[in-house]
């Protein structure tokens, strides 16, 4: 596949060359934002055994329905020290909040309900049900299936994993991905600026992206505007999964980078996409290693990025909410359009999208408050403020 193809086929031919999956084993400490490779199952039940959801008295139900009953106290049940005897009638065991319920009891009262006189204690109320008891296994049991293959760790699930007793789990290796900026014009941020040398702003940004995709940016440096100097790199790059060169991806005399990945056996699986911004971006593979090739416009980068870097990374593909147009919007031209939006929510809770007034590709400034990618097909026709259109959301919208 060559030349300019569809959004649509830029993301099958992404997913068709998926990355192969390499698993790691690590610590429940250190496996935030990492993907589950398979499904997990709990060691243990929670709650091990019927657990007092209060501190009060363990009791039978049937011994205080009336309201003044007198029970002799045989023992205590804390947390992590079960009574071990059975609980006979007119028997309570003074009990404690995760305490495990002793044989034979089957209520707890309260603490604030009792009086208690050395042995004895008084429950001032009747009680028509068992109450304040959490069952065995209420949250899991042993052997339940805690997480489903490719879930995402987060606070929830690394609880879950950790109370099902698990320490360890198998994950899918980080990718590493290799930002190789190009441009004779780009120097790193702080430097003196001589005439004509821009600031290589785009690798910090592309670099915070992949990291919260949960894969590994790796810095590869700036090329010069030379086949030999952005070969030098490709060849000194160790262990990478997707190259990520940015700019030098036109038409111009020295957009390089294609060539240059040519040259090193990658073969083209396309050139260009008919989307905007991002027009020249392009994809080539060799062997288990993938490059995606962004325009150096900013805009272009970090859209294209999102819309195709993303899949490639988590091998999920995007899913579409619907918002209502905060302004009108013109017919779309034969390009799929993705503009940089402000996603927010109205007082009586619609999601609401926004278009940035100047959608160059140039520009930077509209990620700033963006929260959203505003699609337009191609060629759609103009639209009403108040209509719905479709729209990715990159974080979450204002409220
Ligand atoms: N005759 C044509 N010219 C252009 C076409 C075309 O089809 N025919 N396509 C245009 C489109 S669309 C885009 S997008 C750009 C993409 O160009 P390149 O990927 O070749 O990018 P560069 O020329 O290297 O840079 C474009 C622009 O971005 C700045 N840049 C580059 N790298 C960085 C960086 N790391 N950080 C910040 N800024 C960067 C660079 O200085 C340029 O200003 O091509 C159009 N031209
Ligand atoms: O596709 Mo380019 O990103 O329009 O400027």
């Amino acid at each position: 596949m060559s030349g300019l193809i569809s959004v649509a086929d830029a993301f099958d031919a992404l997913a068709r060359n998926a990355l192969p999956v390499r698993v790691e084993t690590v610590s429940i400490d250190e496996a935030h934002g990492r993907q589950l490779i398979e499904a997990v199952a709990a060691r243990v039940s929670r709650p091990p055994a019927d657990m007092s959801a209060m501190d009060g008295y363990a009791v039978r139900l049937e011994d205080v329905r009336s309201a003044g009953a007198r029970l002799t106290v045989i023992g205590e049940a804390p947390a992590g020290a079960p009574f071990e005897q059975t609980l006979g009638e007119g028997e309570a065991v003074r009990i404690f909040t995760g305490g495990e319920i002793p044989a034979g009891a089957d209520h707890i009262v309260i603490q604030e309900d009792t009086a208690r006189t050395g042995d004895e204690v008084l429950c001032s109320e009747g009680y028509e049900a068992s109450r304040f008891i959490r069952k065995a296994g209420r949250d899991f049991h042993e052997g339940d299936r805690l997480l489903d293959e490719g879930a995402i760790l987060g606070a929830g699930e690394l609880g879950l994993l950790a109370a099902g007793n698990i320490a360890e789990v198998n994950v899918r290796r980080r990718l590493r991905v290799g930002i190789l900026a190009n441009g004779n014009e780009l120097k790193p941020p702080g430097t003196h600026l001589k005439r004509g040398e821009i600031v290589n702003s785009n690798p910090v940004a592309l670099a915070d992206l992949i990291r919260s995709w949960g894969a590994e940016p790796v810095d590869l440096g700036i090329a010069a505007d030379t086949l030999d100097a952005i070969a030098q790199r490709i060849e000194n790059a160790r262990d990478i999964d997707v190259f990520l060169p940015v700019g030098g991806a036109s038409v111009g005399d020295h957009d390089l980078m294609r060539p240059a990945f040519a040259e090193a056996g990658f073969e083209s699986l396309f050139e260009k996409i008919a989307v905007r911004p991002g027009k020249p971006t392009w994809f080539s593979t060799r062997g288990d290693t993938r490059v995606l090739g962004l325009p150096g416009n900013p805009a272009s980068a970090l859209v294209c990025a999102q819309l195709f870097l993303k899949p490639l990374i988590t091998g999920q593909r995007h899913s579409l909410t619907k918002a209502a147009l905060a302004c009108d919007l013109e017919t779309n031209g034969p390009r799929e359009h993705y503009m940089r939006a402000f996603a927010s929510f109205t007082d009586d809770g619609r999601l609401t999208v926004d278009p940035a007034p100047d959608q160059d590709s140039s520009l930077i400034k509209p990620f700033v408050t963006s929260a959203a990618l505003l699609r337009r097909l191609p060629n759609a026709p103009a639209k009403k403020r108040g209509e719905l259109e479709d729209i990715i959301l990159t974080s979450l919208p204002r409220l």
